[in-house]
């Protein structure tokens, strides 16, 4: 099976679901709300027969779609990839979640305080493939001093999230895979610890961020707790193809293809 078409569907589910709600709030907004947009310069559009289409709201919910759904299931495929490969960590992660879960069942919103191994693993695979490398570009909007290097005013500024992700000045081992590392320690991914940064920082950081995050946890650790998972015959953990490629996110060169198994 492909993870990443299981991913799709659960993703899509949870994306649509934004979707209707956008759709929703375009229903929603009153005159007085709506003459406020068309102030604001937002646009209109108006169909016979059809209620008024908010563009821009429906433009929102498009933004929505693309930015949620590629990026939160490329991140679940290489926490899989990643488990796969280290057995012992998936080994770990289904004790902690036989301890507190009864096994089997899938996790709830409620349970993640209770599996620090298991946030610890979602930072880790945030560290190691940050799915948006570069984030979003930037502009200097003034003449600034960076580290030495001198950024004239209105240079395109790229943030490369993925190199210090790697960067062995801030992360011991830095090509391991070692969720270890965040245990007992304070550092987020929510935009205050520079060293990681997979969902960017300050006024722009990504808006998905809590729904992505809570999306995480609640996917991988019931794909852990519900399932023994094995590689296709002849595959051994090592030969899992790692290597990435660029499209909208950075992906997996090669899908993964994993064997569910009933627990
Ligand atoms: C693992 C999942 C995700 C990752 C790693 C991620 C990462 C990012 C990053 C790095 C940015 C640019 C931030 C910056 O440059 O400072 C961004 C922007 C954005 N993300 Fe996400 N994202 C994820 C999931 C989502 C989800 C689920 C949604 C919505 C449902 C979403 C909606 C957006 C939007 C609308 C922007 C543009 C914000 C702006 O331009 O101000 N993202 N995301």
């Amino acid at each position: 099976m492909k993870i990443q078409d299981l991913n799709s569907t659960l993703l899509t589910c949870g994306t649509l679901w934004i979707g209707f709600h956008a759709r929703s709030l375009a229903c929603v907004l009153t005159n007085t709300t709506w003459k406020k947009c068309l102030d604001m310069g937002y646009k209109t559009h108006r169909c016979i027969g059809e209620p008024e289409i908010r563009l821009d709201i429906i433009g929102l919910k498009d933004v929505l779609f693309v930015a949620g759904t590629d990026t939160t299931s490329s991140t679940l495929e290489w926490a899989m990839a990643e488990l796969l490969q280290n057995p012992q960590v998936l080994l770990k992660a289904k004790k902690e979640l036989n301890q507190a879960i009864e096994k089997g069942k899938p996790i709830e919103e409620s349970d993640i305080n209770h599996l620090p191994y298991l946030q610890a693993i979602i930072k880790e695979t945030f560290r190691m493939h940050p799915v948006v490398p570069l984030l979003l570009p930037r502009r200097a909007d003034s003449d600034a001093d960076l580290c030495g290097f001198k950024v004239p005013k209105g240079s395109q500024v790229l943030v490369n999230v993925w190199a210090i992700g790697r960067d062995p000045s801030i992360w011991e081992n830095p090509n391991s895979f070692m969720p270890e590392r965040f245990l007992g320690s304070e550092i987020d991914v929510k935009g205050r610890d520079f060293g990681l940064i997979p969902f960017g920082s300050g006024r722009r950081i990504c808006p998905g961020l809590p729904l992505a995050n809570r999306m995480l946890h609640l996917m991988l650790g019931s794909l852990i707790n519900s399932f023994d998972w094995k590689l296709e015959d002849g595959i051994s953990p090592n030969e899992i193809n790692m290597e990435e490629k660029l499209a909208i996110t950075v992906q997996m060169a090669e899908s993964l293809r994993a064997i569910p198994v009933l627990v």
